[in-house]
């Protein structure tokens, strides 16, 4: 795994999860001594920063079957063109960047490497991810699904055409932020009501994941969530009669294309 910032760090630590069983130590490189450092006690981890070794990279992608490219968007061909001779003949180069398609990182392949893309989200960390999957025009069916199976292990899988990973980047990779902003705002505004900083964690806080986890393990929609909520000429109802008219499903299309538009220019760039 080249970089291991906020997603590759979320991504190894779902692959060094008890119960999650990966061959060998993963292979891991940073730019910085200083994010390396964490790991190196590590049995399962061998952690190299190109800062100190510059030839980290291309080191540690000797003999991988499965290289997982987490730089930013803008690094990931320059990463490639530095590596690409030291990839294993079979190999699955799978990048987790926004916008960056296939099709250019092939261009800097050798011919017997294949390209996939993974678009992860943050509670991969916890085995609690959403993850879009596409292959590559030169991967196989093989290729794709040796990707699949290593994400699976980080927790739910869409494998679709590439086509619509930069929709699966704006719903799902970046999705867990909208949650958190909603917290934010959510704790301003019970901070405004007069709650400290304490109360008002513990209040919303608790509230969202307590609600996150009773939608994840309930058979019921988010609709029928709400309405379990919301007692006919109760107080819920005049709160969400209040919100539902702030155009919330206006607001998310225009959030969501936006996201949309910027992986096309992360893919021009
Ligand atoms: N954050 C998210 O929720 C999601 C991110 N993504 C994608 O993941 C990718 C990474 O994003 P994110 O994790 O947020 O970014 P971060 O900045 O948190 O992490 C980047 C990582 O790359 C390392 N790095 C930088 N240059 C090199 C180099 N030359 N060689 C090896 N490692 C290097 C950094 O090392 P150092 O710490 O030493 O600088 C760091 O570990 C992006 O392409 C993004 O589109 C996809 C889905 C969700
Ligand atoms: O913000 C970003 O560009 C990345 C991609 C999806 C989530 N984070």
């Amino acid at each position: 795994m080249i970089g291991v910032g906020s997603m590759g760090g979320a991504i190894l630590a779902g692959l060094r999860s008890p119960g999650v069983s990966v061959d060998g130590p993963i292979s891991i490189t940073t730019r910085s001594a200083a994010s390396a450092a964490p790991f190196a006690d590590a049995d399962d981890v061998v952690a190299r920063a190109s800062e100190t070794e510059p030839g980290a990279n291309r080191i540690a992608v000797r003999g991988a079957r499965v290289v997982i490219l987490a730089v930013k968007p803008w690094m990931i061909l320059d990463v490639l063109r530095e590596i690409a001779d030291d990839l294993e003949p079979g190999a699955v180069v799978v990048s987790v960047a926004a916008g960056v398609t296939t099709g250019s990182m092939e261009a800097l392949l050798p011919s017997d490497v294949a390209a996939v893309r993974a678009m992860p989200n943050t509670p991969s960390h916890l085995g609690r991810g959403v993850t879009g999957v596409a292959g590559g025009s030169t991967a196989s069916a093989d290729d794709v699904d040796v990707v699949r199976r290593r994400v699976e292990t980080l927790g739910a899988v869409l494998v679709r055409e590439e086509g619509r990973i930069n929709a699966r980047a704006a719903v799902s990779g970046s999705g867990p932020a909208y949650l958190f902003l909603f917290a934010e705002e959510f704790t301003a505004a019970a901070r405004r009501l007069g709650f400290d900083a304490a109360e008002a964690k513990l209040l919303v806080e608790g509230t969202v994941a307590g609600a996150a986890e009773l939608m994840a393990r309930s058979e019921e929609d988010p609709a029928q969530l709400r309405r379990n909520v919301t007692s006919p000429k109760g107080t819920t109802e005049r709160a969400v009669e209040v919100l539902q008219t702030g155009g919330w499903g206006e607001l998310f299309d225009r959030a969501l294309a936006a996201n949309i538009r910027r992986s096309e220019e992360l893919a021009a760039e």
